[in-house]
């Protein structure tokens, strides 16, 4: 098996290059290129390990076609084009965690070197004016901190003010009044923490609904003398009216880590009194950068090699154990969603996909996936079990999962039903051994067939003389006959035939076996 091939092109603990090697990948690092640098590289490889330098645009995800998964060395994803890579099939994985306590400190750290300007203290002092009257600062004790964003950050920058013995307020939307009473805060609106705040901290991640959060509006609405720190995302502040606001002396002091454009060598705010800035150096310490080398490439590789699945934003998570015992009911689940793809007639509204027995106990998101992405290629040809949930909804397709606790007289059941305008059509499977996937009903008949390969399915009359009429047709045209399933609704009711052949079967085949004494129906299937 040929080993997947990773590019590392940001900056990276070594770490990180190390893990995909031991697990099995080859591995790049080339850091510092253009963007058309990346683009004529990207084709190559099955992985893209980055940080927030690497921007993943629409032109990078169009030239990497054999990629399959990015993993962010961090948390911020906004410089990946996650719709894009997601229409292309591509996961997206970051790791949530592994710089969120250093980030935390770094917002801390610049609340107090903000409180006691201690970066220009230390300039002036240097340059030998011992400028001692020249500073008078404010104790954080007694503060209130008004924080934006009271996810993994914002909970442990919260934890330490708290320490501080400041106040915290939280403005959060989805932060429940259970989690905020937990976490020790005062979960309150924007307005009100706007009016309340003596410092404010971000952390939130930058999308449409946060981009410009602290707007000019809303900075003029902050009570006088505030101090603002951001650890986040440039685009979350209107740097213009922050400048315009410090100059006018109505916010004492602000601290950015973070810029609208990065690197920012030329800020407007450069210069400004009372603003201090770092470079972008919140995820900056040895402690985090190795946990998320180490993280993302245990992730990515886990994924490359195994397909496990973990913290991926645009997929549910599969973890590599869970993933050998997945396999079968993926194959399974993808077929039955080819099956009943290929055989639909109409526009398909809406799909069910049924769990019974041992399959209501697994994770049902990979196999809805599955289901989708075999329905799906009729449609796609690059679809796969990442984009097909988004290709689905696209069309408008409603999909819905049941779990049924019940055991039928299989000990485990996959049953996908869509709903066409000409009425509900059903098919299930089960899985032979605990790992071969069967076809065990196709539209309310009982059968038991293998979907691989080229096939032949026919709906006919149950009489007499048909399986030797079709069987002298096919041996006519040259075509072999690998393996041969009949079921029936009843006796003298209505049969299907299905066949797996050795080649495929042309129309000309098709259009005689529809004259056939009997026949109903017939198609040809690929799997
Ligand atoms: N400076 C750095 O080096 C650095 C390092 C790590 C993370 N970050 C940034 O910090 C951000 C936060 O990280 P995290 O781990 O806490 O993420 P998180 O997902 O755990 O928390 C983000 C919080 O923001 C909240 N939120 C979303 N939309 C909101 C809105 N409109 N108004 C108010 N709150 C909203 C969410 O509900 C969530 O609780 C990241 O997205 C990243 O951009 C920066
Ligand atoms: O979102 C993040 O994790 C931080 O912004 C860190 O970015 P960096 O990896 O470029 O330091």
């Amino acid at each position: 098996m040929t080993k997947p091939k990773v590019l590392i092109s940001d900056k990276m603990d070594p770490n990180a290059a190390r893990i995909f090697e031991e697990r099995g990948c080859d591995v790049d690092v080339i850091t510092g290129e253009t963007p058309e640098e990346l683009i004529a590289r990207i084709g190559e490889y099955d992985g893209l390990a980055i940080r927030s330098s690497t921007k993943v645009t629409k032109a990078v995800l169009d030239a990497a076609t054999n990629l399959k998964v990015i993993g962010r060395a961090g948390i911020g994803v906004d410089n990946v084009d996650i719709p894009y890579a997601s229409g292309k099939g591509v996961v997206v994985m970051n790791t949530p965690f592994g710089n969120s306590i250093t980030t935390a400190e770094h917002a801390i750290a610049m609340m107090f070197a903000v409180a006691r300007q201690i970066p220009e203290a230390n300039t002036r002092t240097q340059a030998g004016e011992w400028p001692k009257s020249a500073f008078m600062g404010v104790e954080l004790t007694g503060k209130t901190l008004g924080l934006i964003g009271a996810g993994n950050i914002g909970t442990i920058v919260a934890s330490r003010a708290l320490g501080l013995k400041m106040k915290v307020v939280a403005y959060d939307p989805f932060l429940t009044e259970e989690r905020a009473v937990e976490i020790g805060v005062d979960k309150v609106d924007l307005e009100t923490l706007l009016q309340r705040a003596d410092f404010i901290t971000l952390h939130t991640p930058l999308t449409d609904q946060t981009r410009n959060i602290l707007s000019r509006e809303r900075l003029e609405k902050t009570k006088p003398g505030v101090r603002i720190v951001n650890c986040a995302r440039g685009g979350l502040i209107d740097e213009s009216a922050l400048k315009d606001l410090l100059e006018s002396g109505h916010i004492a002091g602000a601290g950015l880590d973070v810029f609208a454009e990065e690197p920012a060598k030329n800020s407007p705010l450069f210069g400004t009194k009372n603003f201090i800035c770092t470079p972008h150096l919140g995820a900056s310490t040895t402690e985090a950068q190795v946990n998320v080398a180490l993280q993302v490439a245990e992730q990515m590789a886990d994924f490359l090699v195994n397909g496990g699945v973990t913290n991926a934003l645009n997929m549910p998570s599969l973890s590599a154990e869970e993933a050998p015992k997945l396999k079968p009911y993926m194959k399974l689940a993808e077929s039955l969603g080819s099956l009943v793809g290929q055989l639909a007639h109409g526009n398909l509204t809406q799909i069910s996909i049924e769990r019974e027995g041992a399959a209501a106990d697994l994770n049902g998101k990979p196999i809805e996936g599955a289901v989708l992405a075999g329905l799906m290629k009729q449609y796609s040809d690059t679809v796969n079990m990442v984009n097909a949930p988004y290709l689905a909804k696209e069309r408008g397709l409603d999909v819905r999962s049941i779990r049924h606790q019940r055991e039928g007289a299989f000990n485990t059941l996959l049953r996908v039903t869509v709903g066409t305008s000409q009425g509900d059509r059903s098919v299930a499977g089960t899985l032979f051994g605990n790992d071969t996937p069967r076809l065990v009903e196709i539209f309310g008949i009982g059968i038991e067939a293998e979907l691989a390969g080229h096939m032949l399915y026919i709906v006919n009359e149950d009489a007499p003389g048909f399986i030797g009429r079709i069987g002298t047709l096919l041996g006519e045209s040259g075509i072999n006959i690998g393996t041969f399933h009949l079921g029936r609704r009843d006796t003298g009711g209505e049969a299907v035939l299905l066949l797996s052949v050795d080649t495929a079967i042309s129309q000309d085949v098709i259009d005689k076996a529809s004259k056939l004494e009997g026949v109903k129906t017939v198609k040809a299937l690929e799997f």
